[in-house]
C-alpha cells in the first residue's frame, strides 16, 4: 500500500477515493477502523471512511489514530487526512486535534492543510476560501445545519481548533512551482509553524504542491491535494498506473434516491427530480418527532410507486426552515432524528429490492451505510466531479452513490443511472 487516507465522513472518502483511482491508483473504501479482516495490501490506496465530522473532538481523535494505526500496519508510505473542501468543521475541532494526533503518530514536525478543489469551484487565495465567487463565509455554507462557516480565513479557523501554530504558504511562492513551495515549508517549519494552509487556486497549483510534499508522511487537506501524489510514486518506481474504471457492474433491482442533505446543490438536485416527473416524498423532522410521519408510511408509499423509476426520498429543505426545527428540537437531536430516520428507510428499501441507491449527504451516507452493514466498497466510475459510483464488497449486492451534499450538477439525480452497466 503507498497511501492510506482518513477520512472524516463518507462522501468525502469517495471523493477522495475517486481522485486516487483516476490517478491510477487501485483503491479501495473501508468503512470504519480497518481490522484484520480486511485484506488492505493488495491495494495501491485505501481510504477509511470514519463519520468524525461532527463527534466530539477526543472521540474523532481516537477513531482517526485508530485508522492511521491499522494503516500504517499495513505498510502505507504516506498518510491523507481528508476533511471537507469547504473546511466543515466547529470551533472545538475536528480538523486541528486530528491532525495534531496524526502528526504524533507519524512523527511528523510539519504538515499542510489545502482543501482546494478547483473543479468544483473552492479556491484558496492569501488563506482566504473561496466557493464559487464567494468567501466561504457569505457562501451557502454558512448556513450548514451542522458545521456553518462564518470565517472565510483559514488561518484562523485552523488556529481556533489547535495549539500547533498555523501558518500560510501564499499564492505568490505556490504559482513559482514544487521547488519554491518545498524550501517555504521548510522555513516555516525552521519558524515553529506547525500547520500550513497552502493557497491553490488551479489544479496546476495542486500538482506542484503533491511534488513538493512527496516526502512528507502527514498531509491533510481535500480530495485536491491527491492529484499529483499518484505521479510521484510513478516517478519512484512503484506505481504501475492502472486505468481508472470506466464502469460498473450493477445488480438488477429497483433504484432510489435518499436525500438528507440541505446543501444549495442538493436542494436544486431535488427540485430538478421532483420537475422532472421522479416519484417523491418529503420527510419533515418536525413529524417524525410527533409521529405524524412514520419509517413504515414511507415504505408503504415506496412499495406504491412505479418500479421502473428511481424514488426519492428527501428531508433537504432551505435554511430558515432548518433554523426553525432546529429551534424547537434541538440541532444536534433534528440532525440525529433525520438520520435515523433516513437510515431506516434507506435499509427498508433495499430490504425491499433496492439494489441501486443514491445518498446525498455525508452524514446521512454514514447513516445509512452504517445501516446497511456495508463494509468496504468498490470505487467506479464518475458521475460528476467527486462523486463516483461505488460497489459493495461484502454481503449485499449494492451499487451506492454517496453524493457530497455541495457536489454534483442539478441533473444528478435524473443521470447518475445512465453510468451503471
Ligand atoms: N429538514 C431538516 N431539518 C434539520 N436538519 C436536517 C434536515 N434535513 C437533514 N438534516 C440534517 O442535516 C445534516 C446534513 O448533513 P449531511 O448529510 O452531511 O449533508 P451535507 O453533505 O450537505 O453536509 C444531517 O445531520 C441531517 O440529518
Ligand atoms: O471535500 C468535499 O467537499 C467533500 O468530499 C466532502 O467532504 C463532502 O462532505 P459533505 O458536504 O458533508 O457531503
Amino acid at each position: 500500500m503507498l497511501i492510506g487516507a482518513v477520512a472524516d465522513d463518507l462522501t468525502g472518502a469517495t471523493d477522495l477515493a475517486l481522485m486516487l483511482a483516476a490517478g491510477g491508483m487501485r483503491t479501495i473504501q473501508v468503512m470504519g477502523v480497518p481490522d484484520d479482516a480486511h485484506r488492505l495490501e493488495d491495494f495501491d490506496a485505501v481510504v477509511v471512511a470514519l463519520k468524525s465530522r461532527t463527534i466530539p473532538a477526543a472521540e474523532a481523535v481516537s477513531l482517526s489514530v485508530a485508522a492511521a494505526r491499522a494503516l500504517r500496519a499495513a505498510g502505507c508510505r504516506q498518510l491523507i487526512f481528508k476533511y471537507c473542501s469547504t473546511f466543515d468543521s466547529t470551533d472545538e475541532g475536528n480538523i486541528g486535534p486530528v491532525t495534531d494526533a496524526l502528526m504524533a503518530e507519524t512523527g511528523a514536525a510539519v504538515t499542510i492543510a489545502c482543501p482546494a478543489f478547483p473543479t468544483n469551484g473552492r479556491t484558496i487565495y492569501m488563506g482566504h476560501l473561496f466557493v464559487g465567487q464567494q468567501p466561504l463565509a457569505e457562501s451557502p455554507m454558512r448556513d450548514h445545519p451542522l458545521t456553518p462557516m462564518r470565517d472565510s480565513n483559514l488561518v484562523r479557523v485552523l488556529q481556533r481548533q489547535t495549539a500547533s501554530k498555523v501558518g500560510l504558504i501564499p499564492f505568490p511562492v505556490v504559482h513559482q512551482g514544487a521547488a519554491a513551495i518545498r524550501t517555504a515549508i521548510a522555513a516555516a517549519a525552521r519558524s515553529g509553524e506547525r500547520m500550513l494552509i497552502v493557497d491553490a487556486i488551479t489544479d496546476r497549483d495542486l500538482r506542484e504542491i503533491g511534488t513538493a510534499v512527496a516526502d512528507m508522511p502527514l498531509i491533510t487537506g481535500g480530495s485536491g491535494i491527491a492529484i499529483g501524489l499518484a505521479d510521484n510514486f510513478a516517478r519512484a518506481g512503484l506505481l504501475a498506473p492502472s486505468p481508472p474504471p470506466r464502469t460498473i457492474k450493477a445488480p438488477p433491482g429497483r433504484a432510489a434516491i435518499v436525500a438528507g442533505s440541505c446543501s444549495q446543490a442538493t436542494r436544486t438536485q431535488v427540485k430538478t427530480a421532483i420537475e422532472a416527473g421522479l416519484p417523491a416524498l418529503r420527510i419533515e423532522p418536525q413529524a417524525l418527532a410527533d409521529g405524524r410521519q412514520t419509517v413504515e408510511a414511507v415504505l408503504d408509499w415506496a412499495a406504491e410507486q412505479d418500479p421502473l423509476h428511481p424514488i426519492l426520498v428527501y428531508s433537504s429543505d432551505e435554511p430558515e426552515a432548518v433554523r426553525d426545527v432546529q429551534s424547537v428540537l434541538g440541532r444536534a437531536q433534528a440532525g440525529e432524528l433525520v438520520e435515523r430516520s433516513l437510515a431506516a428507510i434507506g435499509m427498508g428499501l433495499v430490504e425491499a429490492g433496492v439494489t441501486r441507491l443514491i445518498v446525498a449527504g455525508g452524514e446521512t451516507s454514514g447513516a445509512v451505510v452504517g445501516a446497511l452493514g456495508v463494509a468496504m466498497l468498490e470505487i467506479g466510475p464518475e458521475i460528476d466531479p467527486g462523486v463516483p459510483w461505488t460497489r459493495a464488497l461484502d454481503g449485499r449486492d449494492l451499487v451506492l452513490a454517496l453524493k457530497s451534499g455541495n457536489f454534483g450538477a442539478p441533473d444528478f439525480f435524473i443521470k447518475a443511472w445512465d453510468r451503471l452497466a
